[in-house]
């Protein structure tokens, strides 16, 4: 079980990133979090992966304090970062490199078969497409059987076809192993497609805005009402995160389309209606 608990985190610049956090997450949860820019999700994760200290708070995983790089926790990033000098096989194995050989190598070859990259073992990362090559930072991750496994924005840099298929695969790998999987995305769709919490935050300082759970089932149907309600329900959230004073509202779809500024957060799959 992930504890956040009451973390605040301001950065030497004064810049209060984080305060009064409190997230309690079962074992298995998917946990989206979504929130304007700047209101503190990276800084969250990297706390919870232990990349960085809290001004105050604790971050518990089944109950030891995580206070460093903890093989209890893995984090995947937007940009693969493979080690370009190893096998996309090799790169797999990295995390587990302190397993005899033989578990090692069936447990990288039941992650390349599961990711579709069954062939590409011995080839190299440059061989690779930008979406194959997130498929194998997660496995790489995940071989590794964290309890928890951060993710900050990992398909964003995708177009939309291969983020769903990458969402697919990140759902697929999970069944086996069921750990606490953490997502912080910008993508309101995608949030709904594979969590079943949504935290909303909200910026200056970073806090938690609501918390929304929703129960529906595996694999989700995009254009079910429940999912486009769930979706509904989470923009209203982040429409209200985002009503502070002094900031505008974010602009409407039936809004007229005269070169509005991009909001602060603008879902992809309505950028690319
Ligand atoms: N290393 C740092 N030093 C100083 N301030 C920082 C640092 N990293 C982040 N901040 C500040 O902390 C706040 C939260 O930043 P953070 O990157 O966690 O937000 P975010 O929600 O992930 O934003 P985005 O969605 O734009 O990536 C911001 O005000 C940011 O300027």
């Amino acid at each position: 079980m992930l504890h956040i608990d009451h973390i605040n985190k301001t950065y030497p610049n004064g810049a209060e990133a984080l305060r009064g956090v409190d997230l309690a997450l079962e074992a298995g949860r998917i946990v989206a979090i979504v929130g304007g820019s700047g209101c503190g999700k990276s800084t969250l994760l990297r706390l919870a992966a232990g990349l960085d200290q809290p001004s105050s708070g604790a971050i518990r995983v089944d109950g030891e304090a995580i206070t460093a790089p903890h093989p209890a926790v893995g984090i995947v990033f937007q940009e693969p970062r493979l080690l370009p000098w190893l096998t996309i096989a090799q790169n797999i194995g990295f995390y587990i490199a302190d397993l005899p050989a033989a578990e090692r190598r069936e447990r990288t070859d039941w992650a390349l078969a599961r990711i579709g990259l069954a062939a590409y073992g011995p080839r190299w990362p440059r061989e690779l497409s930008g979406g194959q090559a997130q498929r194998v930072a997660i496995a790489r991750s995940l071989v590794a059987h964290p309890k928890v496994l951060l993710l900050d924005e990992p398909f964003s840099a995708l177009d939309a076809f291969t983020r769903a298929s990458l969402q697919d695969a990140l759902l697929d790998l999970w069944q086996a192993q069921r750990p606490t999987l953490v997502i912080v995305t910008h993508d309101v769709q995608e949030a709904v497609a594979l969590s079943n919490r949504v935290v909303v935050m909200q910026p200056e300082p970073g806090r938690i805005h609501s918390v929304l759970d929703f129960s529906l089932p595996y694999p989700r149907d995009r254009l079910a009402d429940a999912f486009v309600r769930a979706e509904r329900q989470v923009l209203q959230a982040l429409d209200s995160s985002l009503a502070q004073p002094g900031r505008s509202p974010r602009p409407r779809r039936e809004a007229p389309l005269q070169d509005p500024p991009l909001p602060a957060l603008l879902p992809s799959h309505l950028i690319a209606v």
